[in-house]
């Protein structure tokens, strides 16, 4: 039986990651805001690029506590950030999603998000990603992690220097498979289903454009920072 045991500089790297994501959340008021009424389409969609909006600005400043980031070439650190953000966006709203909330209240948010306004046929890949994402019970460091790893993929396009990339995120990768050894022992698969996960996430980027430019109303408006970040406009 591999003994697996997580070194000083592992869990000095856990230490900065967590703590960058714990202080780079947008608070959970969303799902609370949601609960609270049933907003017309307009106001759902202005909604999502509110939360879409703050959600890449808060991204960025954990990308930046990324132990090597900020010294990878310039030109890389926006591709990495441009080819993850929707990626990020998703992994964040299947978290806000898989929060257990007093009874009844996580049925009400799906209603609410099934008739936000977004078209039928998004509904299966979106609700199929954000349940395989709940059923892992993720702790807090595990998410952690899956957000920078999946900020640091080096295949996204236009990435110049991928070796560079992927020196940052094998000793993450390393340490989630150690962590997942240590908080799942009875799960020996948690590692690759995670991972798993992660190749999902990768298709809803397909769809996302679709998503927005579908929204059961007319005149989609995007901020600025969203026609950069969305292959919207
Ligand atoms: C591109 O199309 C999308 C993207 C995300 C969602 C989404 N899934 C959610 C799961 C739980 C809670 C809220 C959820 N959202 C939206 C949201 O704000 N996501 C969110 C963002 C954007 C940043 C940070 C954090 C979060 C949660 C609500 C925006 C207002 C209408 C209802 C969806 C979506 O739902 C139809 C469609």
């Amino acid at each position: 039986k591999e003994k697996v045991e997580i070194t000083k500089e592992q869990q000095a790297l856990m230490k900065v990651i967590a703590d960058a994501y714990n202080r780079h959340q947008i608070p959970q008021d969303v799902a609370k805001k949601l609960l609270q009424d049933q907003y017309s389409a307009e106001e759902n969609f202005l909604l999502l690029t509110e939360m879409a909006t703050s959600q890449v600005q808060v991204l960025v400043e954990f990308t930046k506590n990324i132990p090597g980031f900020l010294s990878l070439n310039h030109e890389d650190q926006i591709a990495l950030l441009k080819g993850s953000a929707v990626e990020a966006m998703f992994l964040r709203s299947a978290q806000v999603f898989s929060k257990k909330m007093p009874n009844g209240h996580n049925e009400v948010l799906e209603d609410r998000i099934r008739r936000s306004g977004i078209s039928e046929e998004f509904m299966t890949p979106m609700f199929n990603f954000y349940k395989s994402i709940g059923v892992l019970h993720m702790v807090q460091e595990e998410q952690a992690l899956l957000t920078a790893i999946t900020i640091l993929t080096p295949d996204r396009p236009y990435v110049k220097d991928q070796q560079a990339v992927e020196r940052l995120q094998e000793p993450m990768l390393d340490l989630l498979r150690k962590l997942c050894v240590l908080q799942h022992p009875q799960k020996p698969q948690y590692f690759a289903c995670l991972l798993g996960r992660l190749t999902e996430l990768r298709t809803l980027n397909y769809y996302h454009a679709e998503m927005l430019t579908s929204w059961r109303m007319n005149d989609h408006k995007f901020t600025p920072l969203l026609c950069e970040i969305w292959d919207v406009e």
